[in-house]
């Protein structure tokens, strides 16, 4: 059965950062772009969707005046994100500014799709059923926006909030960051007789406050210069370009939620202590994303019966503590470095298959300590160059907590990573339930997905990869 959900657009606003604050006047309007963002300049962007259920009749109205008054005050402490990318033929490198009228697109919408249906834990959904929760961003050759945000009502249901944030702007920590001080912000804003108050004034707790100072990442080896002449000489010389590449969702792809509980985690590690005693190899803690990345590694390459000789996986590492002096853990924008961890395909078919991707992964990770900017100069030519073979990458990550997104309406029943179904990429977040310790979304063809999901329980329970 297909399943088109249809979305009726209320209303199509745009919501400029709110006038009057003490602490905006102190926020920059314009950022200059690090080699940590301009990696991603051309990447597509990151869509986030998150449920919430309501269980009593709620006032749309007010829901939406609620979530648009808090919007326009929360960016005045996110004020980068009001503005654009353009990349003038006078500026060495694209620029990031906000300037006065400026406004976030936020599409209000309705839509009778199976809210229950959308927001389960336990089924499958094809891939694009999430399409139209989300809002395109307006990207063209000269101009970028930053963010699109939309809001989809279910009426006597609840509500979705689905987020685009341009990646050459900002990584997961600083996207998801928003959303919660937009949550936080929402949650405590006053409200009486079904009006918002615009006056009350919310301040944001530290640790939602954002660090902008760029002079906090040095770049002597001048890979800004360097990103920025590889992106300039793509198919032909001066090439300022600002449009995403184009990837497509493979038809038929279908979406599901794979959940790892404490007692998993727990399995596979004691799984592990067991094959180094085997091994005489030092027992060294696992660590719980290791575990969870290796498992779903080698049930995807078992699933997929992928045949290439070597098989690769990225993700990516957070180098704000990792630089050296560390960087401010709230520091707003890209700070990430790719770690890819290769093995040879048939290691992940064998008896040994998880201790095969566990030692890849951790040697990836320990590599990190040599410097995290080690190599750092293929970082775009690596992408840009074509490869062949089945990639696996990781977007999100299970410290971000993005089940504690409360917009006052509780905890979201569902966040899902949307954008994953363009470049078939694993997203990891924290669990929703207190059982667990990582979700993992995936999309997969469909009859992948059916042996993945089977080899992804019946080999848990065994302990056997
Ligand atoms: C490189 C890593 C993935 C490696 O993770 P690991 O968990 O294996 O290793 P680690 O050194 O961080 O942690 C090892 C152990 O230290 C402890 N530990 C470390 N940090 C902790 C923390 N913040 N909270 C609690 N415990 C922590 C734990 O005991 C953990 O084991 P245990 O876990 O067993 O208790 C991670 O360090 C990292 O940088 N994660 C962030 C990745 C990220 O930012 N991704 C998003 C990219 S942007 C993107 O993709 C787009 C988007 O999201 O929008």
């Amino acid at each position: 059965m297909a399943y088109t959900n249809s979305v009726k657009v209320v209303e199509a606003c745009r919501v400029a950062p709110h006038p009057t604050s003490p602490d905006s006047t102190a926020l920059p309007t314009s950022l200059p772009l690090t080699f940590f963002d301009i990696r991603w300049l051309r990447f597509q962007p990151v869509q986030r969707l998150y449920f919430y259920q309501i269980s009593t009749s709620f006032d749309t109205k007010l829901l939406f005046s609620k979530l648009k008054t808090s919007l326009s005050i929360t960016l005045q402490h996110f004020l980068p994100l009001a503005g654009n990318l353009t990349w003038p033929q006078e500026s060495p490198k694209p620029t990031l500014n906000y300037v006065e009228g400026d406004a976030v697109s936020l599409t209000v919408a309705e839509t009778d799709a199976d809210f229950y249906r959308l927001s389960s834990d336990n089924d499958f959904l094809e891939a694009q059923e999430y399409h139209p929760l989300v809002p395109q961003l307006p990207v063209s050759h000269e101009k970028a926006a930053i963010m699109a945000l939309q809001v989809t009502i279910f009426p006597n249901k609840g509500f979705s909030i689905g987020t685009t944030m341009h990646h050459a702007v900002l990584d997961g920590k600083s996207s998801t960051t928003f959303v919660k001080s937009w949550a936080h912000i929402c949650k405590h804003i006053g409200e009486g007789k079904g009006q918002v108050h615009l006056s009350s004034s919310v301040s944001l707790p530290d640790e939602l406050r954002q660090f902008y100072d760029r002079r906090v990442v040095t770049d002597p080896a001048e890979l800004g210069t360097l990103f920025v002449n590889q992106y300039l000489n793509l198919g032909g010389p001066n090439n300022r370009s600002l449009k995403i590449w184009e990837t497509k969702v493979p038809p038929g792809s279908i979406r599901g939620t794979f959940k790892f509980t404490r007692k998993d985690i727990e399995s596979l590690r004691q799984l592990m202590r067991t094959k180094a005693g085997e091994k005489k190899q030092e027992d060294v803690h696992v660590s719980t994303f290791t575990l969870a990345c290796a498992y779903t590694w080698v049930c995807i390459v078992k699933a997929e019966e992928i045949k290439d000789e070597t098989t690769r996986m990225v993700f990516m590492a957070d180098c704000r503590p990792r630089l050296d002096p560390p960087l401010p853990t709230n520091y707003f924008g890209n700070c990430t470095a790719g770690c890819v961890p290769v093995v040879e395909t048939k290691g992940l078919f064998g008896e040994d298959g998880l201790v095969v991707a566990v030692y890849a992964i951790r040697e990836a990770i320990r590599k990190l300590e040599k410097g995290v900017l080690d190599g750092a100069e293929n970082w775009v030519s690596r992408v840009v160059t074509v490869t062949s073979g089945r990639m696996i990458s990781i977007a999100g990550s299970h410290r971000f907590r993005v089940y504690d997104t409360d917009f006052g309406w509780g905890r979201p029943k569902k966040v899902e990573i949307v954008s994953i179904d363009r470049n078939r990429a694993i997203s990891f977040s924290d669990p929703k339930s207190d059982a667990g310790v990582v979700d993992v979304g995936l999309v997969l063809e469909k009859h992948h997905m059916e042996v993945f999901a089977s080899l992804f329980y019946k080999d848990l329970k065994r302990n056997i990869c």
